[in-house]
């Protein structure tokens, strides 16, 4: 949802109206990206506990730490901050894991 005119002060500069525009259209595009990611991820979970798999895989997230880092840097973006990032997702992912292993979904 974007700011409607009557929250917005009359004296704020038309650049930053734009830029809060972008960053409104972003912010929603990154909900629906992470929407999609965990739909994937609550199979993997349905999956892992079909086939007794624990819900963490170091060994996958090491791997994924190494790749999103180097994107981050590739996209002029901090790679700590993107770790940081991915382990804040993937933290929440085993929870969701955890939940369907022990029969709570
Ligand atoms: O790939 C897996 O095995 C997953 O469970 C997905 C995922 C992820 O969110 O990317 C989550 C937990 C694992 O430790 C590794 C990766």
């Amino acid at each position: 949802m974007s700011d409607s005119p009557s929250e917005t002060p009359v004296d704020t500069p038309a650049e930053l109206v734009r830029l809060r525009s972008s960053i409104d259209n972003i912010d929603a595009a990154l909900v629906h990206l992470l929407a999609e990611r965990f739909k994937c991820t609550q199979q993997v979970g349905r999956l892992k506990a079909e086939h007794n798999l624990p819900p963490a895989d170091p060994a996958r997230e090491e791997r994924q730490i190494a790749r999103l880092r180097m994107l981050a840097d590739e996209a002029g973006l901090d790679p700590v901050f993107a770790e940081k990032f991915l382990n804040f997702i993937i933290a929440e992912v085993i929870h969701h894991h955890e939940q369907i292993a022990s029969g709570g979904e």
